[in-house]
């Protein structure tokens, strides 16, 4: 199928739908997405629970694949890529971050992020990215002498120091109190504005939404609403 989005355009997803089978039900996790986004934009995710966040960005970011629709990445469409370039989009291309920051017991900081630094194609020093997450003292700590919010900043770290394009987090404050959040918010924000990484976060929190450039709320499967913000507040000013 030919690109029938903007050139400008990242990521762009045509009429993508998602079924599980689930024994003698089906369940539609996404009934039809229609998004483009835009390099560099700082995109917030929003909508209920069970409305298909995470099902798109998990298409997105190539860790599965739609049941029918097209996605395209800069233009190529990966709804039909083989096995070797999803690999190398997904490890070259694309920083996860989850909710728990799944980071290795027994390896320092510094270590953590090495794992992917040693297997990507354009990566900076573990110390660069630990330094663009504000954490350049804390290489040496093993991840149970950290707090929360500085265990998802080293898992922060880890997801851009491949130097992704794209940078996709699933609920990322969702374990940590608002002001630890905010640490967390304030690197991802920094990253997207130095490294113009095009970023996606999901969150249940609306007022996250105010530091984004544009909001997407899903419904159901669906795209409900898609807004884009005049002024983008800044991340200390948020209340929540
Ligand atoms: N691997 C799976 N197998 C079966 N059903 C699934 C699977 N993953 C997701 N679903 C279902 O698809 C629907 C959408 O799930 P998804 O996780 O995308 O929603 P969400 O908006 O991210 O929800 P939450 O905010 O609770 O994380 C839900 O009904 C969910 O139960």
């Amino acid at each position: 199928m030919s690109n029938p989005a903007d050139p400008n355009a990242v990521f762009s997803v045509r009429d993508v739908t998602k079924v599980y089978p689930m024994g003698e039900v089906e369940v539609h996790a996404l009934r039809g997405v229609d998004l483009d986004l835009q390099r560099g934009q700082f995109t917030v995710l929003l909508g209920p629970s069970g409305s298909g966040k995470s099902t798109l960005l998990n298409i997105l970011g190539g860790l599965d694949l739609p049941t029918a629709g097209t996605v395209w990445f800069n233009g190529r469409e990966m709804t039909t890529a083989s096995d070797r370039v999803l690999t190398m989009f997904r490890r070259n291309a694309v920083g996860f971050v989850f909710q728990f920051y799944n980071l290795i017991p027994s390896l320092t900081a510094r270590e953590n992020v090495s794992l992917v630094t040693e297997v990507s194609s354009n990566p900076m020093t573990p110390e660069e990215a630990l330094e663009l997450v504000d954490l350049a003292d804390r290489q040496n700590h093993f991840p149970a002498q950290m707090s929360g919010g500085q265990q998802q900043r080293v898992a922060i770290a880890r997801a851009i120091a491949k130097r992704p394009q794209v940078l996709l987090c699933d609920e990322p404050t969702g374990a940590l109190d608002a002001a630890t959040g905010i640490t967390v918010l304030d690197a991802i924000d920094r990253i997207n504005r130095s490294l113009g990484t095009t970023t996606v976060v999901i969150t249940h929190n609306a007022a996250i939404g105010a530091m984004a450039d544009r909001v997407v709320t899903m419904r159901d499967g669906h795209v409900a609403s898609d807004q884009q913000n005049d002024t983008k507040v800044s991340v200390n000013e948020l209340v929540w």
